[in-house]
């Protein structure tokens, strides 16, 4: 099992459709990368009290713990590091307040969520996050390849 981590996908409508908060890592793990706004969650956490403090401490962002929806989960597995194994619980939200902004960890950005900025995220993100993002909750497996960047195996355990 890896380290818990937790993500959740800001969701709202824009003139263009539906539009998910995605960020850049300015530092860290996946520098340089989009990924969705979450990180590890502390002891005595729960995966939703550690996606509130996440997205508070990454971007701003005040959320309801009790107001999140539960959208599945990735394991993340990096066979050829496995310090990097991660298990992330994930969660939507329509429904949030405070000023969206830049961080030294993230710089967030909407994203349509039918033109999801792939090639510069984590190869796996395309085979789960348009899933998760078209509401289906969904438990994936992801195998990274010896390069930590290809994904050797991707499997869908339930949905
Ligand atoms: N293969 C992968 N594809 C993906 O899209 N996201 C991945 C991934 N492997 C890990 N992640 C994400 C999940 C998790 O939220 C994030 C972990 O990032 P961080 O280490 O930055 O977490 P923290 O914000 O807790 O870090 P600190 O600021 O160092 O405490 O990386």
């Amino acid at each position: 099992m890896g380290a818990p981590v937790a993500l959740c996908f800001l969701l709202r409508e824009g003139p263009l459709g539906r539009e998910v908060l995605l960020g850049r890592k300015k530092r860290g793990f996946g520098l340089g990368k989009v990924v969705g706004l979450g990180g590890h969650i502390e002891p005595g956490e729960t995966p939703a009290e550690a996606a509130v403090r996440e997205l508070a401490e990454e971007a701003g962002v005040v959320l309801d713990a009790a107001l999140l929806t539960p959208a599945g989960s990735v394991d993340f597995r990096f066979p050829a590091r496995p310090a990097w194994d991660m298990e992330c619980t994930m969660f939507t939200s329509t429904v949030w307040t405070g000023e969206i902004g830049e961080t030294e960890e993230i710089a967030p950005a909407w994203y349509p969520v039918d033109r999801l900025p792939v090639e510069h995220m984590w190869q796996d993100a395309d085979h789960w996050l348009p899933v998760v993002l078209s509401g289906t909750v969904g438990d994936f497996y992801v195998e990274m390849a010896e390069d930590n960047e290809t994904v050797a195996r991707f499997v869908v355990l339930g949905q």
